[in-house]
């Protein structure tokens, strides 16, 4: 059986092969139209190549490579470079069994720019005319026929002794190179070559060059499995956190690892680490939002890039689905109601009517899923801005580079790539509504110089403008971080914070105010039940309604609607019992929490009591003589209860 990968099988008589292969190479750079004739005597692989150089107009008499790379390139891509941290540590074990072999080895990336070398000084100072050194340029579109390249082009191993490589400079040389494959996804990443002068030719060196790359395979293999495991964690992490919306988590070198499977689906993607997918994230990468497109029921949000360790780990990409309940309330709050009989929220509902039309900054706070957005909502409802824009801006997802554009937008001709007719940023759409700056303290504090500016300036102007627009705009804020705990750290700006914190309120959790929990899920019963086509009169079972009362929701409404949706689902009988629900609650053992057990020991008229206090307290915004007043007892006395009920304020409510 013929071995095409190799040129030479003994090293006897080098000199007259060496010049039975020039007169070929003559004849044909001296006329193509020969390639028939020398479909016999030239290796396939090597014809194949040479034509490619000729029909992609390469100089046969180049005597160099080009450069590629800076070495301050060089040294950026080599920061962040899988494969040179996989390869490096192999070859450098390797050189030492070369020495005296008159051999280099290098390794390239997967455009064939060499990208490191390890020889010894005398071999390279012997290759430096023909710039055989890292971050020169050997594809087969720069240097020719020759080993690097062309085991690129061809993703298979190859060598190329003497006048086989295209360029007569390089007609000293002889050199073995093996493709290494990503993987997972089987594309090429790179190549592994051994390059000599053409006296020191051995026919051994190509089944090296393969067993290094297979070496460097396994070593990435490993790499890989650690990074994905990590993305994957942060991808579970993401599900929770963005419940709402859809999301794609892939690695920097384009591998999807993993993602909502309704996206997956209207993307055409596969939950398969796979060459396919690798394509398609590759143009994802390119030209997002014509990607995006695609999933024509789901809008693209943005697209960063998720650091793990302060290394850049991959991307992240987040959509909003547009049928879905939670984006159609932000379109169309009116038909997603806040629930609410607790005293805490009629409290807080009722400050936010009086401040509504006032134009001073609000903040809220308060754990996730509390209803901090739905609350900012029905405070443009009911302000005299109902009829103006309501705009929301993730504060945590902008993008350091388009923050200026998402901001204060852009005027015509300003990007290439940018809307021909220049794009109003979100200020100027929130002009004259409200603005809400959704996870403020998730932005990085390298942006938020930005956000103080324009609050304090109230005016902007428009990248690529000298025109100012001055803005009036009310402006929400809300985060689950506390805020003044991050300045101390240095993560969130005083002045910032100062702006924003004119009027604040802090939106209770569920568990606070549990006499919302059960109304909260009648209303989310039927809003599902309507959703997926179920007429049935859905209710809680007794247990499941005591369940419900005694587990703490640490995802707070959010995480209520979510275990309903669910139990809805998969419920074929009208009554929900706790089986229904997903399985981390199904299986969730309570235990009867310290207040109750205390609670418990008080007769029904202290009990009583205590609801009153405690009613009070809430609606006069925890003002002590207000209550004692009315209850027609003394401060010290009230103080007293207090202590026996246990009663302290929440992180209430709170109007500077
Ligand atoms: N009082 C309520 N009645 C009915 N649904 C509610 C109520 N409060 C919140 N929700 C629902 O709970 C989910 C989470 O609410 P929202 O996004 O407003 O919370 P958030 O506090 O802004 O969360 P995060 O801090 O994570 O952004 C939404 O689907 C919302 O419709």
């Amino acid at each position: 059986m013929k071995n095409y990968f190799l040129s030479i099988f003994s090293t006897q008589d080098l000199h007259s092969k060496v010049s039975e292969i020039k007169h070929k190479w003559e004849k044909f750079v001296t006329n193509p139209s020969n390639y028939t004739n020398l479909q016999t005597v030239v290796r396939r692989q090597i014809l194949d190549s040479w034509s490619r150089c000729q029909s992609m107009g390469i100089n046969p008499e180049q005597k160099q490579a080009r450069t590629a790379l800076t070495s301050f390139e060089l040294e950026k891509l080599l920061s962040k470079s899988d494969l040179y941290l996989a390869a490096k540590p192999i070859i450098d074990h390797i050189y030492d069994t070369l020495i005296g072999t008159g051999y280099l080895i290098t390794l390239n990336d997967e455009s064939g720019k060499m990208i490191y070398l390890k020889g010894e000084p005398d071999i390279m100072r012997k290759m430096e005319k023909m710039n055989f050194s890292p971050g020169m340029d050997w594809s087969e579109g720069a240097a020719g026929t020759n080993a690097i390249g062309t085991s690129i082009v061809s993703k298979k191993p190859i060598q190329v002794f003497s006048a086989e490589h295209f360029c007569e400079g390089f007609h000293p040389m002889t050199c073995s190179s093996s493709p290494i494959f990503h993987p997972y996804t089987k594309n090429v990443i790179g190549a592994i070559d051994f390059t000599g002068l053409w006296p020191s030719t051995q026919p051994h060196t190509l089944g090296l060059a393969v067993s290094l790359a297979q070496m460097i395979e396994q070593q990435l293999l490993t790499v890989y499995r650690t990074k994905y495991r990590q993305l994957e964690e942060y991808y579970h992490q993401c599900t929770l956190k963005w419940r709402d919306h859809s999301v794609l988590v892939f690695s920097n070198e384009s591998v999807l690892v993993d993602g909502d499977p309704t996206l997956l689906n209207a993307l055409n993607l596969k939950k398969e680490l796979t060459f396919d997918n690798h394509l398609k994230i590759k143009e994802l990468l390119q030209n997002p939002s014509s990607f995006m497109n695609k999933a024509e029921e789901f809008q693209f949000s943005y697209l960063n890039p998720i650091m793990i360790n302060k290394e850049e780990m991959g991307y992240i990409a987040i959509f909003k689905n547009k049928s879905s309940t939670s984006s159609s309330m932000l379109t169309h709050s009116k038909e997603h109601h806040l629930i609410g009989e607790s005293a805490e929220i009629k409290n807080i509902l009722h400050k936010c009517q009086q401040i509504a039309s006032i134009n001073t900054p609000i903040l809220l706070t308060g754990e996730t899923g509390t209803g901090k957005e739905l609350i900012a909502r029905y405070i443009h409802e009911v302000s005299s801005k109902s009829d103006k824009p309501f705009i929301t801006i993730n504060c945590g997802a902008i993008q350091k580079e388009l923050i200026g554009s998402e901001l204060f937008g852009y005027e015509s001709g300003t990007f290439t790539g940018g809307k021909k007719e220049g794009k109003k940023g979100k200020f100027e759409e929130a002009n004259g509504g409200i603005i809400f700056l959704d996870e403020i303290g998730e932005m990085p504090i390298d942006l938020q110089v930005h956000l103080l500016r324009v609050l304090q300036e109230k005016e902007f102007t428009r990248l690529g403008s000298s025109k100012t627009i001055k803005i009036d705009v009310k402006v929400i804020a809300a985060t689950n971080r506390n805020l003044e705990a991050m300045i101390e750290e240095g993560l969130f700006r005083k002045d910032l914070f100062f702006r924003l914190n004119v009027i604040s309120f802090t939106v209770p959790s569920l568990w606070e105010r549990k006499e919302d929990i059960i109304p909260i899920s009648d209303y989310y019963l039927a809003l599902f039940a309507k959703k997926y086509n179920k007429p049935l009169p859905f209710h809680l079972e007794e247990k499941t309604k005591n369940f419900f009362l005694s587990y703490k929701w640490p995802g707070n409404i959010r995480e209520l609607r979510n275990a309903l949706e669910h139990a809805v689902i998969f419920s074929s009988s009208a009554e929900i019992e706790k089986s229904h629900l997903p399985d981390y609650l199904a299986s969730f053992q309570t235990q009867q929490s310290l207040s109750e057990v205390e609670h418990s020991s008080f007769s029904i008229t202290e009990k009583a009591e205590m609801e009153l206090i405690k009613k009070l307290l809430i609606q006069s915004g925890w003002n002590i003589s207000a209550v004692s007043k009315e209850l027609k007892i003394a401060r010290s006395t009230l103080y007293r209860k207090l202590i026996k009920y246990n009663l302290k304020e929440p992180r209430s409510v709170k109007v500077q």
